[in-house]
């Protein structure tokens, strides 16, 4: 089996961490792809290992001289977060599919890297407004890094022409169950010419 990638990207606040989850639960040769990241974890709700490796700016920056990133973003100012070859070696050995929640540039990124190997989705929300509605009501930012979140929105929907495919988050089971239909249809094996 050839291992493929299928990258989701969105502006923060979109949904595609709520989307992967949620696939990873319905399609059971998907493995997710865990990046380094160097922001603080948050509380109780995230663990190092599962959601990130959460490593210092200095471990950050040996892994750069490493070469040991496909690709890595400053995301926000200070916070690097990287996509690890080592990741999705480790998923293409066990025999898996690797799934990805990287931001617009790192899902452009990995389509230019690995090409017809990966999908790179785009993950829509209905509006602006319904947008920061979610970061609001996510309760995990404060509200000046809402805003610079949905000031970096602006942009990062511009980029939506780039992507293999974009999904409208509006209705969320309607979200997932199109994602699943598109990341089935890619990861199926080519049928045996005979
Ligand atoms: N279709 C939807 N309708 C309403 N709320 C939603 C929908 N999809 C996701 N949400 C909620 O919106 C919030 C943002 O979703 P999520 O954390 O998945 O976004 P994200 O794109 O991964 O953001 P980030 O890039 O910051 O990690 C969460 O509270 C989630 O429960
Ligand atoms: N380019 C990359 N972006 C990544 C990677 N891992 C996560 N992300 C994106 O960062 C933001 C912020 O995430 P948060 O968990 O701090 O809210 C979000 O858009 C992620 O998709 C990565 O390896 N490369």
């Amino acid at each position: 089996m050839q291992g493929k990638i299928i990258a989701f990207s969105a502006p923060s606040g979109a949904g595609k961490t709520t989307i992967v989850h949620r696939l990873l639960e319905r399609i059971p040769e998907l493995s997710f792809s865990i990046s380094a990241c160097t922001r603080d974890k948050r509380g109780r709700t995230e663990a190092n290992g599962k959601d990130y490796y959460f490593i210092s700016v200095q471990e950050f920056q040996e892994k750069i001289r490493q070469d040991a990133f496909v690709e890595w973003e400053e995301v926000y100012e200070g916070a690097f977060y990287g996509t690890l070859k080592s990741e999705i070696e480790r998923i293409w050995e066990g025999g898996e599919h690797a799934v990805l929640d990287v931001d617009v540039k790192g899902g452009l990124s990995i389509k230019e890297f690995y090409k017809e190997r990966a999908l790179a989705i785009f993950v829509k929300p209905p509006s602006l407004e319904v947008l920061e509605q979610r970061l609001r009501n996510r309760a995990t930012d404060s509200a000046a890094s809402i805003s610079a979140r949905i000031y970096k929105a602006n942009f990062e929907l511009t980029f939506e022409d780039r992507f293999d495919v974009t999904i409208v988050n509006d209705d969320l089971d309607k979200a997932i169950d199109q994602a699943e239909k598109l990341v089935r249809d890619f990861i199926a094996p080519e049928p045996a010419v005979v």
